[in-house]
């Protein structure tokens, strides 16, 4: 279908750049000072969902726009057809300046260092107490991307039930890390019912009925009001129970993604901004933590995030690597000014730049 005046903007990105012979066909570019403003829910290949006004709006790349990215939590300005209704097609103009960037590695099945989510200032790494067991080392690698990124870490050990959280949270108490431990077990679907029920799993959400889960949820959301949290976790530690315990809306709107894409979407492919209800926040949930490469990270930017070490570094030699016979930071800690926990952890956290086999 083809539509002239008006809408010819919109034809225009419906053009494939590859089909033989094809020029844009706009007659009269749009003008980008009118653009409305738009905040990216979903990018699929190339379509990007995105928030305007209350209307979700799918939208492309501009062919100004080159190589620029275009990822979840993006501000953006998008013209063409606003209106939100199905088979409509806007354009994104221009790509605000991001607040953070999140971002992963090149690695062996991808070349490009990537974003992953933008414009968050929020990290909560979920970790199963139990069932998979947590994985330290992969803990350690998601602080270290959220200190480069600039992003405030918050831990959230799920499957209490399971395990207790003590050794684990021994693990993380040099560095101060909020954090949350939540079981929601009893209710998840196909988690079999607890001994003291009377029915199956499934039937309340998770927090209808036993008030420890329900502080532990509200707890989360306490902690998620008024920021924009992106969710990493690996596969299986209960990332999706928490999440749709914390926006219930989610099945709604991953199907209203469904809509626009036309795909099923039973795994999370790309990152996908969720609103919290009745408060203002968001949460994006994105796919697994596999692609937490950190050969981009600069310690300087890790350091930052320990105020009590950042100043001895100064005496520290040329591109310290912070682990060696003259780094400073060691006098700087027997001279009392820091705890040597912290700068264990510190180092334990620059040393998981080093990718091994497994992480
Ligand atoms: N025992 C127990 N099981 C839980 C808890 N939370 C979630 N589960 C179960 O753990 C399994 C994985 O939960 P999901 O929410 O699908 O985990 P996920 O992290 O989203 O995993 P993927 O969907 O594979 O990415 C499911 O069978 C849940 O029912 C919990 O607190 N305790
Ligand atoms: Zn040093």
């Amino acid at each position: 279908m083809r539509r002239y005046g008006k809408n010819s903007d919109e034809d225009d990105v419906r053009v494939r750049p590859n089909r033989r012979g094809s020029r844009p066909r706009t007659h009269r570019r749009p003008k980008h000072e009118d653009a409305a403003a738009g905040f990216v829910l979903t990018v699929d290949r190339g379509r990007i969902t995105c928030l305007v006004e209350d209307r979700t709006v799918t939208a492309m790349k501009a062919r100004e726009l080159g190589r620029k990215s275009v990822v979840v939590g993006d501000r953006v300005a998008v013209v063409g057809d606003l209106s939100g209704r199905k088979d409509t097609l806007a354009r994104i103009v221009r790509v605000e300046e991001r607040s953070s960037a999140l971002r992963r590695t090149a690695d062996d099945d991808d070349p490009m260092e990537r974003v992953v989510v933008a414009n968050a200032d929020q990290l909560a790494i979920v970790t199963a107490l139990a069932d998979p067991e947590p994985r330290p080392r992969l803990i350690d690698r998601c602080l270290v991307a959220a200190y480069d990124a600039g992003l405030d870490p918050l831990l959230i050990l799920t499957k209490a039930d399971l395990a207790p959280a003590g050794p684990l949270l021994d693990t993380y108490a040099p560095l101060g890390i909020r954090h949350v431990v939540t079981s929601a077990g009893r209710f998840a679907p196909g988690a079999g019912p607890a001994p003291d029920e009377e029915g199956g799993p499934g039937t309340g959400g998770p927090g209808e009925e036993d008030p420890e889960v329900l502080a532990a949820v509200e707890r989360v959301r306490e902690l998620l009001t008024g920021r924009v949290t992106a969710f990493v976790g690996h596969s299986g530690v209960g990332k999706t129970t928490l999440v749709n315990a914390l926006v219930p809306e989610r099945q709604r709107a991953t199907g209203d993604v469904n809509a626009v894409t036309g795909r099923g979407r039973h795994t999370t492919v790309s990152a996908l901004a969720l609103p919290l209800p009745g408060v203002p926040g968001w949460v994006i949930d994105t796919p697994g933590v596999r692609s937490f490469g950190l050969h981009h990270v600069d310690p300087s930017r890790v350091i930052h995030a320990f105020p009590d070490l950042e100043p001895g570094t100064a005496d520290c030699p040329r591109a310290c690597s912070h682990d060696e016979p003259d780094c400073a930071l060691d006098a700087w800690v027997a001279a009392g000014h820091a705890e040597p926990a912290r700068l264990h952890s510190l180092r334990r956290l620059l040393a998981t730049r080093e990718r091994r086999e497994g992480d």
